[in-house]
């Protein structure tokens, strides 16, 4: 054991994370050239196409240091704000964490925030300022920082580039030096953690584990603790680029289980395995169950999809513990779901996953954080959607979630920033310059504020120069109203959103024009009313009109105007019908565009 290395690299967002892992693969010929792509452990089509990783990667690297064989088992752990669980549950499973600071951009928000769950979980950190090739690197000044947030000494501090290979070496050699080696007993009953698993089509769900004590082997039969299901250890080994059999994994090693398990929710990242004839009597402790932060409905297009969509869901689910759905009834919009989802960079992963993976198109309703309900009766109700909360007679009061945001950025912004934060109901907690160039904000919001849009606002009244990071710290009572829109009089049960009342009639203004916008014209008028109960807020109208796409093309070539009549029909794919008004998809989202 004392030649095993277990780290993850931490980092903020774009930092250079994957690519640095790239470069360690590759010289230490985990991977051969052949095998070797940009960023190889984002193996998720979509992680590639958006540069960033969703999902935690494992790989074993052999490492020879001073004529000795070392292992070294890497974490390659996501970035965004989105997936922080599984980057807290990744370090658990580690001894060190290499901290890469992007030598451009010097700490981040997320540099932080993953600094603490790092020196939480008790990790040697190793701090490197990364992409130093770059040519607005400022290695002294962000030296500077570094020293000042974790107290090392300058010589700690390592540079590399990813892009160039340039201080690999020195990054495994500290690795090998500075990180202990795991401590835990071979012989004692299994203790392993569950850092996160994928879905595999053929073979059902893999687990990957990290063993603190006791050895696991093949045939072994295993107990999954939070659950306190049985199976048996099918398949066991360690994390190449592929998977590679091995008879057991042992105390202090990274490996994977197949066990048959085909379905996602009965492995929890955070959960402990351990040997059901012997099991362990101290279960891993930090385990939570993930909470889904944020609600919205999907639809099928076409109401007679339904049951495809479910199983479409149900299959994605299989896949991706952390999205939730039930049943969810809209007059608008027919049967569809009501999802979970971690944040808005997960919602939209998850519906770009429908339509790529599953070929379903579907129409997502405004999304919405869970508020909670009391009614007079002092009931609790937990309103995840619009249509659950209770009349407002019958209420008593109702809570929203909050959280802590940490953003940190240019003093020159601080006055932007302050507007931005009180205008969304943040109050200041705190102010301190991490040096004399970057300050560090603390602010505690309502969530509901940065669902939307809070994040696109504060880079563009940035120019990007801020980062961002939140957590959730409890509910606060709140003044919340719900806002229908009624078409033609008619109310869109799909288009209701929950809203504070002081910013009800705002709100409600905007939406209306907003959706003017948004709602093709018609052969009559159409009425866009958004309602607070019976009373009407604000009101616009949108003049009749026939839309004829074919009076482009004069008399003529028919299979012209036929061509025409089709791509208007795709255009309508994903509109519904709703009442005698056709709504787009666009105008289901218009609350998250309102200030375009
Ligand atoms: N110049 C330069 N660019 C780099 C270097 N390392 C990474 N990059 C670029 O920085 C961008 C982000 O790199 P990634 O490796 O995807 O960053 P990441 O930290 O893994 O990103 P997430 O997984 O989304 O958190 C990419 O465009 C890389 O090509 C480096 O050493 N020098």
């Amino acid at each position: 054991m004392k030649h095993i290395r277990n780290f993850c690299i931490i980092a903020h967002i774009d930092h250079g994370k994957s690519t640095l892992a790239d470069r360690l693969l590759q010289s230490t010929n985990t991977i051969s050239e052949r095998q070797m792509m940009d960023q190889v452990l984002d193996d998720m089509d979509l992680e590639r196409e958006k540069g960033i990783t969703i999902k935690s990667h494992a790989i074993q690297i052999n490492h020879i240091h001073k004529g000795e064989q070392y292992t070294l088992n890497l974490i390659d752990t996501p970035g965004h704000v989105d997936f922080s669980y599984e980057v807290s549950r990744a370090l658990a499973a580690c001894e060190g964490a290499l901290l890469l600071v992007d030598a451009a951009q010097g700490i981040q928000a997320q540099t932080i925030s993953n600094l603490y769950l790092a020196i939480e979980n008790d990790l040697e950190i190793i701090p490197v300022i990364n992409k130093i090739d770059m040519d607005g690197a400022m290695i002294e000044e962000v030296k500077d920082q570094i020293i000042d947030l974790i107290g090392c000494k300058p010589e700690d501090i390592l540079l590399a580039s990813g892009r160039t290979g340039l201080g690999i070496e020195g990054i495994l050699e500290a690795i090998v030096e500075r990180i202990p080696a795991p401590k835990g007993n071979p012989t004692d009953p299994l203790q392993a953690l569950v850092f996160d698993s994928v879905f595999n089509s053929f073979r059902g769900i893999i687990v990957y584990f990290r063993v603190l004590n006791g050895t696991l082997r093949k045939g072994d039969k295993v107990q999954f603790v939070s659950t306190g299901q049985v199976y048996d250890a099918d398949e066991i080994g360690i994390l190449k680029l592929g998977l590679e059999v091995k008879k057991e994994v042992g105390a202090g090693d990274v490996g994977y289980l197949i066990t048959g398990i085909k379905n996602a929710k009965e492995v929890k990242v955070g959960d402990t395995i351990t040997n059901a004839l012997n099991p362990t009597k101290e279960p891993i402790t930090g385990f939570q169950e993930v909470k889904p932060m944020v609600f919205a409905g999907i639809f099928p297009v076409n109401t007679d999809e339904f049951e495809e969509l479910r199983d479409c869901m149900e299959k994605l689910q299989l896949n991706d513990a952390s999205l939730t759905f039930e049943l969810e009834t809209s007059q608008a919009l027919g049967f569809g779901f009501r999802c979970g989802f971690l944040g808005l960079l997960h919602m939209e992963i998850i519906q770009e996953r429908l339509e790529r993976e599953f070929n379903q198109t579907v129409i997502t309703t405004v999304p919405n954080v869970s508020f909670i309900a009391y009614t007079t009766k002092g009931e609790k109700v937990i309103v995840n959607n619009p249509a659950e909360m209770p009349d407002p007679v019958r209420t008593d009061r109702i809570e929203e979630p909050f959280i802590r945001a940490q953003i940190i950025t240019k003093p020159d912004y601080i006055g932007n920033i302050m507007t931005l934060c009180l205008g969304k109901r943040g109050i200041l907690i705190n102010q301190s310059y991490l040096t004399p160039s970057r300050v560090e904000l603390i602010f505690e919001m309502p969530l509901t504020e940065i669902v939307f849009d809070f994040y696109d606002k504060l880079k563009s009244q940035t120019r990007g120069y801020a980062s961002f990071d939140y957590n959730p710290i409890g509910y606060r009572d709140a003044d919340i109203v719900k806002m229908d829109i009624l078409l033609n009089n008619e109310k869109v049960d799909a288009l209701s959103a929950l809203i504070h009342r002081s910013r009800a009639h705002e709100f409600g203004r905007k939406l209306c024009e907003k959706l003017k916008e948004l709602l093709p014209r018609q052969q009559f008028q159409i009425a866009i009313q958004a309602a607070i109960g019976a009373k009407i807020v604000a009101r616009e109208n949108i003049s009749a009109m026939r839309k004829d796409v074919t009076a482009k093309c004069y008399g003529g070539d028919i299979s012209r105007k036929r061509k025409l009549l089709e791509k208007q029909k795709e255009g309508k794919k994903r509109m519904r019908q709703i009442g005698n008004v056709e709504v787009p998809q666009e105008a289901f989202l218009a609350v998250l565009k309102l200030d375009d």
